[in-house]
């Protein structure tokens, strides 16, 4: 299945005739995250079933709101609730609001995520900046830039090295730092399986063996379709457990823990992007 790029335009100028917003900066909300999307200014918000083209949210915890306003002066999109792969979505599905953006006349594009921690150093809590991210799906051809490639979007073979803007990393960093919260932050390498189901101990160690940081089941496919359309990126996940990797260990991840540590560290996750976004030139 396809979408034609007259479908993203008609969603894209309903939204226009919907709201006086025209966003520079868009933001994708991950679990348990989406309160960034409530400090925005002069709001206008729609559900997604409202939406034109849009697919509906199904996850709990994610609201299926697109939010429009002002955040410290730069104009911002927000989604309340992403589309995942898991949720039986195409993946032209879930990466539909990125083109939408794009042609809302967004260039910045930030991902929140929850994720599931192997690197030794990266405890529940913790926030990782994604450096780069392994798309494993995307390896074995679910790639929502498969099939023809609609040239007013971008090549036909986009390149994906330094996806992640290093400038963008260093700001955050940096503001990390000044809100003193550097200590809960690090970068790393994000890894995107389909999911629904957690990892095995066995697919945990082959990951980790790899060199992953961190695991989620998401992100990856909107940064392929950001990238291709020439979006800047910037990316974090929120560290909600340690993945386990040992046989002699009992513990074991769910949703609801999940959750419960975005709610922890929203605050701080919403203080970074807005921190990030106020010093955008844009
Ligand atoms: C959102 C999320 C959280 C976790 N934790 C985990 O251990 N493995 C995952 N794949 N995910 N994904």
């Amino acid at each position: 299945d396809q979408i034609s790029h007259d479908e993203y335009q008609k969603t894209a100028d309903w939204l226009m005739s919907q709201t006086k917003h025209r966003p520079q900066v868009a933001i994708i909300c991950g679990s348990g995250l989406g309160m960034l999307a409530d400090t925005l200014k002069c709001q206008d918000s729609f559900a997604y079933s409202d939406i034109p083209g849009f697919p509906q949210s199904t996850v709990q915890g994610h609201a299926g709101r697109l939010v429009f306003g002002e955040l410290k002066g730069k104009t911002c999109v927000c989604m309340q609730g992403r589309f995942h792969m898991y949720e039986g979505h195409s993946l032209l599905k879930t990466t539909f609001p990125v083109r939408v953006f794009k042609l809302l006349g967004v260039e910045t594009l930030i991902v929140t995520n929850a994720a599931g921690s192997l690197a030794d150093g990266l405890q529940p809590g913790d926030i990782m900046i994604i450096k780069d991210h392994v798309n494993f799906p995307g390896l074995v051809g679910l790639n929502p830039l498969c099939g023809p490639n609609d040239d007013k979007f971008g090549p036909r073979f986009p390149a994906m090295s330094g996806c992640y803007d290093k400038n963008l990393r260093c700001q955050a960093m940096e503001i990390a730092k000044q809100l003193g919260v550097a200590g809960l932050m690090q970068e790393g390498v994000y890894a995107m399986v389909g999911g629904p189901n957690f990892e095995t101990i066995a697919e945990a160690r082959l990951l980790h063996r790899l060199g992953v940081d961190a695991v989620g089941m998401s992100t990856a496919p909107e940064v392929v379709v950001a990238t291709h359309c020439g979006l800047r990126v910037f990316g974090l996940s929120l560290i909600t457990n340690k993945v386990v990797k040992s046989y002699e260990d009992s513990d074991s991840v769910n949703h609801e823990g999940v959750l419960e540590v975005g709610r922890l560290r929203s605050h701080t996750v919403q203080q970074l992007v807005t921190e990030l976004i106020s010093r955008m030139e844009i």
